[in-house]
């Protein structure tokens, strides 16, 4: 496969939302790289014409032994086994979502792909297809019998990474140990430097608590874990700087000496991203054997089908995606 021309595959996610509307938009770009959309080819010509796209012709041959044709679009063809309604998921269709996880993660692993880029499902869908699922950064660290993978969403200006990821909050603060903050650590100081040339990344860590524990009047997380661990690294070279209070750690003063924001939960790291830059920012799994991007967005089911989605993530996915294959070191 050429260095310059990667192959990238795009999940086109769950069925009835807005996912296939994004890959069908991705007619109108053109990227140094080939993509190749798995979906059901029916339900891209039917959406097609529902957002009034002329679709001609779908190529599906994807001809893994030649090389990557730039701005190239093709398909990789599925098939739903239920009718797809937009706007109205269904359990019938779970199989189908992860047919497309699974065929994009072995391709990668295979080398047929050089990276995938995944659009938007519906977790509780998944769930309620009788398959545990929370998500596909967990899922992928399965597939790929990962150690830790650290979600990191990125704008082209700012990257949050985060120490848990889909877990009630009830359950955070157990969930936070000197090991797991470790491994997110050294796996986000890894992939800064193997994926985006940061020799040194700079990590600002955020505090557990509100003022960072305040002197463990308001929380001891941050004096029996989250300190120790953060000298541990530190002393082995790291550049990390906290914990400091979330709240003002969100602040320019702060934010522009750092190369990444370390979060310690979900809620406390994506508002700030979302509001800094939601609709063009990627979710990007750190510490996985592939290369895997994703939207910063959800499946948007009141958009199905309406042609109101906007694609900018989707694009920003692809283009993290790229770079992320052209600068690997
Ligand atoms: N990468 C993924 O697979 C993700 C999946 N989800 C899933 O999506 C489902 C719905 O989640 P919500 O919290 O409702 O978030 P959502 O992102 O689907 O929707 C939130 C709001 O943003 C709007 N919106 C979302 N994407 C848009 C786009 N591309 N263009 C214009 N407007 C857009 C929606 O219309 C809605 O008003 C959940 O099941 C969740 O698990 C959520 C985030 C990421
Ligand atoms: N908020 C991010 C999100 O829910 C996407 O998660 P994942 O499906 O990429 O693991």
């Amino acid at each position: 496969m050429s260095a310059r021309t990667p192959r990238l595959i795009i999940t086109s996610g769950e069925p009835a939302g807005i996912g296939p509307d994004l890959c069908i938009s991705l007619i109108n770009h053109s990227f140094p790289a080939e993509l190749v959309v798995a979906i059901d080819p029916n339900l891209f010509a039917e959406r097609a014409a529902q957002l009034n796209y002329p679709i001609t012709k779908l190529i599906t041959n994807i001809a893994i032994n030649e090389p990557p044709t730039p701005g190239a679009l093709k398909i990789l063809p599925l098939k739903t086994p239920h009718p797809v309604v937009p706007g109205q998921p269904t359990p019938d269709n779970a199989s189908y979502i992860l047919e497309q996880l699974n065929t994009a993660i072995s391709g990668c692993q295979q080398g047929i792909f050089s990276g995938m880029v995944t659009a938007p499902i519906n977790k509780s869908i998944i769930n309620e297809a009788g398959i545990a699922f929370s998500g596909h950064t967990e899922y992928l660290a399965q597939q790929t019998l990962s150690q830790q993978v650290v979600m990191m969403l990125a704008t082209k200006d700012m990257k949050v990474a985060l120490v848990t990821t889909h877990h009630p909050l009830r359950q955070v603060a157990n969930l936070i140990t000197p090991a797991l903050l470790e491994q997110v650590i050294r796996t986000l100081n890894k992939d800064l430097t193997r994926y985006f040339g940061l020799q040194k990344p700079t990590i600002l860590v955020c505090g557990l608590n509100p003022h960072a524990g305040e002197n463990g009047y308001l929380g001891r997380e941050e004096l029996d874990i989250i300190n120790p661990t953060l000298n541990k690294l530190k002393k082995e070279g790291l550049t990390l700087v906290g914990p400091l209070p979330a709240d003002t750690l969100f602040t320019p003063k702060h934010l522009k000496t750092a190369d990444v924001v370390l979060a310690m939960y979900h809620d406390q790291g994506l508002p700030v991203l979302k509001f800094h830059g939601f609709g063009k920012a990627a979710n990007i799994t750190l510490g996985l054997p592939i290369i895997r991007t994703s939207v910063d967005h959800g499946t948007a089911l009141d958009l199905a089908g309406s042609g109101k989605a906007s694609s900018g993530s989707l694009m920003t996915a692809i283009e993290y995606a790229i770079y992320m294959t052209q600068n690997k070191q």
